[in-house]
């Protein structure tokens, strides 16, 4: 991974966000020469100039929707790392063109920018919710990985592939710091459905998963890493024991644009699916227009085969949820008595 990293100049779109900031961390450790990060708040920037006090970062004013901005933000870059996105469900759900332009055309351009500028690699980040999509966060997400694949195709020397993972386990605004709230009040915890189950990954794990694909990237693939999964109802359970919450959950039903389970690799995929121990490699399909020739053979493999997803993977139980818990530093020091604001 050194090898890949060090003294190389990076560019993170996204820089700022939580998953960002996390893999700009490592690739300082591995010794990248230097990082820039490009993105529209130059508060945050500013923040993150003070907390991370490095002089190989430099940052970057500039949105993905600007060809422009991004064109000039990737001169004499190695690599770059996507992470830029408008992720939320709810907010995407509302504003679908808003998804369509940040995190469709936003990709195109990274990617229009980075062949142009010779980039050697890059990795773009998407999500679980982008196989058989439901919402318009997901269809988004989908459409960009799509897009990717299909300009890997004409490439050439730069190397374009994606990531995708599921929830990362306590993160701003999802359902761990939510319950964990609401233990810590003696509040009941509200469980959507007992019965839905979500990859459970954690931040360090994503960025693992980040790092692999710099490493192992052939034009045009998606990684997956592979991860357990729990109940929403063991989840709420696994919390309630920790913070010691007596009170019965309460069931609010499912939300809007919500699945009952996520998948990280469809079955049509996971029949090109290279297992790679954590990992799965999906290599994009190689075929060319005149595809039809392929289809007899190609569909029963399809038929023999399963989607990879958060109801079939390996199932955590009350305790190994609490054990996984105890893992993260947001639970350790909500345990101590702390209120973490300063959440990923
Ligand atoms: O009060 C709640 C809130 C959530 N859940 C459940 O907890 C699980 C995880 O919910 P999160 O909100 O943590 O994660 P989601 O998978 O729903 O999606 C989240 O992560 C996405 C990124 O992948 C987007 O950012 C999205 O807007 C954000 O809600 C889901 O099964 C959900 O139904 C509850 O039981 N009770």
């Amino acid at each position: 991974m050194q090898d890949v990293l060090s003294h190389r100049k990076v560019l993170v779109t996204g820089g700022t966000g939580s998953f960002g900031q996390a893999v700009v961390r490592r690739f300082l450790a591995a010794g990248a020469g230097e990082i820039r990060i490009f993105s529209r708040d130059e508060k945050k920037q500013e923040d993150m100039r003070r907390h991370f006090a490095d002089r190989r970062l430099k940052y970057l004013l500039g949105d993905v929707r600007d060809y422009a901005s991004v064109r000039e933000s990737m001169h004499e870059v190695d690599l770059v790392f996507h992470a830029a996105a408008l992720k939320q469900v709810p907010s995407c759900e509302f504003h679908p063109m808003e998804a369509v332009r940040t995190n469709v055309m936003g990709t195109e351009n990274v990617i229009s920018a980075a062949i142009a500028c010779g980039v050697g690699r890059v990795v773009a980040l998407s999500t679980d919710k982008a196989v058989y999509p439901i919402n318009a966060m997901g269809l988004s997400k989908a459409l960009m990985e799509k897009l990717l694949v299909a300009r890997s195709r004409t490439a050439g020397a730069t190397v374009l592939c994606a990531t995708r993972y599921g929830n990362v386990m306590a993160s701003r605004g999802s359902v761990i710091p939510l319950f964990v709230r609401q233990a810590r009040a003696g509040r009941p915890l509200t469980v959507t459905d007992p019965a839905m189950t979500r990859f459970l990954m954690s931040l360090e794990q994503s960025v693992d998963l980040v790092l692999f694909a710099l490493a192992h990237a052939r034009q045009g693939d998606i990684f997956v890493q592979k991860a357990p999964a729990c109940t929403v109802g063991t989840l709420a359970e696994a919390v309630g024991r920790l913070f010691d919450n007596r009170a019965p959950v309460e069931v609010i039903g499912t939300r809007h644009g919500e699945k009952l389970y996520e998948t990280l690799v469809s079955r049509e995929e996971m029949v090109r699916a290279e297992n790679m121990g954590d990992f799965y490699r999906i290599a994009a399909d190689g075929r060319d227009l005149n595809y039809d020739m392929y289809v007899e053979a190609g569909e029963q493999q399809i038929s023999a085969s399963d989607d990879y997803t958060s109801h079939n993977t390996r199932r955590l139980g009350v305790g190994e949820v609490m054990q996984t818990l105890q893992g993260l530093d947001f639970i350790r020091r909500e345990l101590r008595g702390e209120m973490v604001e300063d959440l990923v």
